[in-house]
């Protein structure tokens, strides 16, 4: 560092004004003789010169602290020392940051220096307090790290400074009341009491001494009562810090040992005292299957579907009452009394369904009952959801008339649509599929229902001919199936867009086919086990906009008694009061979607037709006005995207819409 550095580093400001005073001192003293030495001879080499400045230098400092002429300097070290100290205890500053900035410190010998006096503070200024070293040295901080060094440091002094000299004069008294010290014991337990408010980081601001490393702390000379200074020397918040963390380590050590101990506990108290084997099993079953939590949590019953062509009413009625169950025969006067009454079924009891003639309601518990109830085997009794019993219900073909069935297996709705029709007239049921086909003809036979003529084959490719007079169809597509409940967690938790976009696409085709390529249909039933409005609203509506001559009918006018659950008519005006949804939560059955279409008069056409064709009206009419125009063109792209939803990519709104979770 250059001396002019080092001037300005040391000398701020206003000591700098006042220059002139050690400037003159320099004039007057051996700094100018050696000065002019230097000018006269010019023969020094540069390395005397240095050695010069630096002289020079500390002349300058002496001369700012003792401010008196002729004194010989405190060293460097003690008085730099000193103002740690009082920076220390005045200012209360971090003892690390004081001695590891200080460039002109040994760190470690003064870290030991004051690692000493915070140790000993009280002893020091008693043993002080019994010689004239405070009346000789006014500054105390000073005057404390040189007896500290003297009495229980090095044991001697550097330089022949006055300070210097006035404790080293002292050194026998200081001695002395440090051994009487040891002898007093009010004095010794008064010291004692220091220590314990010391640790309590109360009453020293010298504990911020610990800041310090324990390396530089370990330089320190071997005193008696070492160990237990370092005590006092661990700050309070350290101890709070360790201790809470102990207690962490304590805290978190339990609570991962604590759910093994209780399963392992309560597993090996089944065991032994109750001689219950099998509790891990029992524990990972109900972990794994998703099935027993959603009839655990949502209580959803059996219901079970009369074959009326295999079994009558009365029939079965008996089976049930020889098999101990008993029919609760109070008609209810709403809905909502009816689900109240399932809720509570208590495990002997069934209940005749509100809306579905022929369905027979059954507690959750009894699903074990009827899987391997010989009368299912035997097509008597079919296991079908309340949902998936709207369909038929909704397109009702009358005895003799003659359905097509579009997506038929397993078929379920078509083995009903025959008991509905008496098995009476005819029901083309078509699948596509081959391995579903060798189902839906094992579920035919078995339900006796001979009116059924299954086809393997596209319905996209069946024509008028192929099915004909063909009055009713039922078209229950593939879906997404976010109604069914084993699928519905995870389809609603990952509803795939692009999934969706391609079976709306086919959904539309299907129905689009449907209303237009049989001329005789004048009723459609169309259907979904799904709760998103893609795959249902969606493609009615689309559907509408495109086929002028088949309108929407209410459904919930067809249905017997009243229904909860429809489509938003705020998001589908005209459309969504019309739909019905079924939902698990209030209807304690799958989730699931019928709308319901009927041909129009001759020359009607359907709404949402009209409006369209208004809307292109309007447009070609107003082509001349640019400004209108393009607010035409906006509508118009926007019905679009909705009809054409096989072309067009999914639009982002599909994905968030709540109205139909
Ligand atoms: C949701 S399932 C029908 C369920 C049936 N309605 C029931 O209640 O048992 C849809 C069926 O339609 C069939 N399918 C899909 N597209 C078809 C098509 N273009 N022609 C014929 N069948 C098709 C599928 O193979 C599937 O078996």
């Amino acid at each position: 560092m250059s001396a002019s550095f080092m001037r300005q580093r040391m000398f701020p400001l206003p000591v700098c004004i006042d220059f002139r005073g050690p400037l003159q001192y320099a004039l007057k003293g051996k700094i100018l003789k050696s000065k002019s030495k230097i000018k006269e001879t010019k023969k020094l080499s540069k390395v005397t010169r240095m050695e010069e400045e630096n002289e020079n230098q500390q002349k300058m400092e002496e001369w700012v602290s003792d401010r008196k002429p002729h004194k010989i300097p405190v060293p460097t070290q003690y008085r730099q020392a000193a103002k740690i100290l009082k920076q220390i205890v005045e200012e209360g500053k971090s003892f690390k940051e004081l001695v590891y900035n200080n460039k002109h410190i040994k760190t470690g010998s003064t870290v030991a220096l004051l690692t000493k006096i915070q140790a000993n503070e009280i002893q020091l200024e008693q043993i002080m307090a019994k010689t004239d070293i405070l009346q000789n040295i006014p500054n105390i901080f000073l005057a404390k790290i040189l007896v500290a060094e003297l009495i229980f440091g090095r044991g001697q002094l550097n330089g022949h400074s006055k300070p210097v000299e006035c404790v080293l004069s002292n050194h026998d008294k200081l001695k002395e009341a440090l051994a009487e010290l040891g002898e007093n014991p009010n004095q010794q337990s008064k010291l004692q009491q220091y220590k314990e408010m010391g640790k309590r980081n109360k009453k020293s601001k010298l504990n911020v001494v610990a800041d310090a490393n324990d390396e530089e702390s370990s330089q320190s000379d071997n005193t008696t009562n070492n160990q237990e200074d370092n005590d006092a020397l661990i700050p309070y918040h350290t101890k709070q810090a360790s201790f809470a963390l102990l207690f962490l380590l304590f805290f978190s050590v339990l609570m991962f040992t604590l759910p093994f101990l209780a399963f392992y506990g309560t597993q090996m108290l089944l065991r032994d005292y109750f001689h219950i084997d099998g509790f891990q099993n029992t524990c990972c079953d109900i972990f794994l299957t998703k099935k027993n939590f959603s009839f655990i949590f949502l209580s959803v019953p059996r219901y079970i579907r009369l074959n009326t062509i295999l079994i009558k009413k009365t029939e079965a009625k008996e089976y049930l009452e020889r098999e101990g169950w008993r029919l609760i025969e109070s008609s209810f006067e709403t809905y909502d009394d009816f689900l109240e009454a399932v809720k509570n079924l208590d495990d002997e009891n069934y209940l005749k369904d509100f809306h579905i003639k022929n369905l027979f309601v059954f507690p959750s518990s009894s699903r074990k009952y009827w899987a391997t109830n010989p009368l299912v085997q035997e097509g008597k009794f079919l296991l079908q959801d309340k949902a998936s019993c709207l369909p038929a219900v909704l397109l009702d073909p009358p005895h003799k008339s003659t359905v097509i069935d579009m997506c038929a297996a397993p078929g379920t709705k078509t083995t009903h649509l025959a008991s509905i029709m008496k098995n009476k007239g005819k029901i083309y049921a078509i699948e596509m599929n081959v391995k579903r086909y060798q189902t839906l003809l094992e579920m035919v036979e078995g339900t006796g229902a001979t009116i059924i003529q299954p086809i393997n084959k596209d319905v996209l490719e069946v024509k008028d001919e192929d099915v004909p007079k063909a009055e009713y169809i039922l078209l229950d597509p593939s879906c997404s199936g976010s109604g069914m409940l084993n699928r519905f967690e995870s389809e609603v938790r990952n509803k795939d867009a692009g999934r969706l976009f391609k079976l709306a696409g086919l959904q539309h085709k299907l129905l689009i086919h449907a209303m237009t390529s049989f001329p005789n249909v004048v009723r459609i039933v169309y259907s979904t086990c799904s709760i998103y409005t893609e795959e249902n609203e969606e493609v009615v509506l689309s559907v509408l906009r495109k086929v002028s001559d088949f309108k929407l009918v209410d459904a919930g006018n067809l249905i017997d008694s009243k229904w909860k659950n429809f489509g938003s008519e705020k998001v589908y005006p005209g459309l969504g009061s019309k739909v019905l949804y079924a939902r698990t939560s209030d209807d304690l059955s799958n989730g699931f979607f019928v709308s319901v279409f009927e041909r129009c008069q001759e020359g009607e056409v359907n709404e949402f037709y009209a409006q369209k064709q208004e809307n292109i009206k309007s447009q070609k009419k107003n082509e001349g006005n640019p400004l209108k125009r393009k607010k035409d063109n906006q509508e118009v792209t926007e019905e679009n995207s909705v009809s054409e939803v096989e072309v067009k990519k999914p639009k982002k709104k599909w994905k968030n819409k709540g109205y139909n979770q």
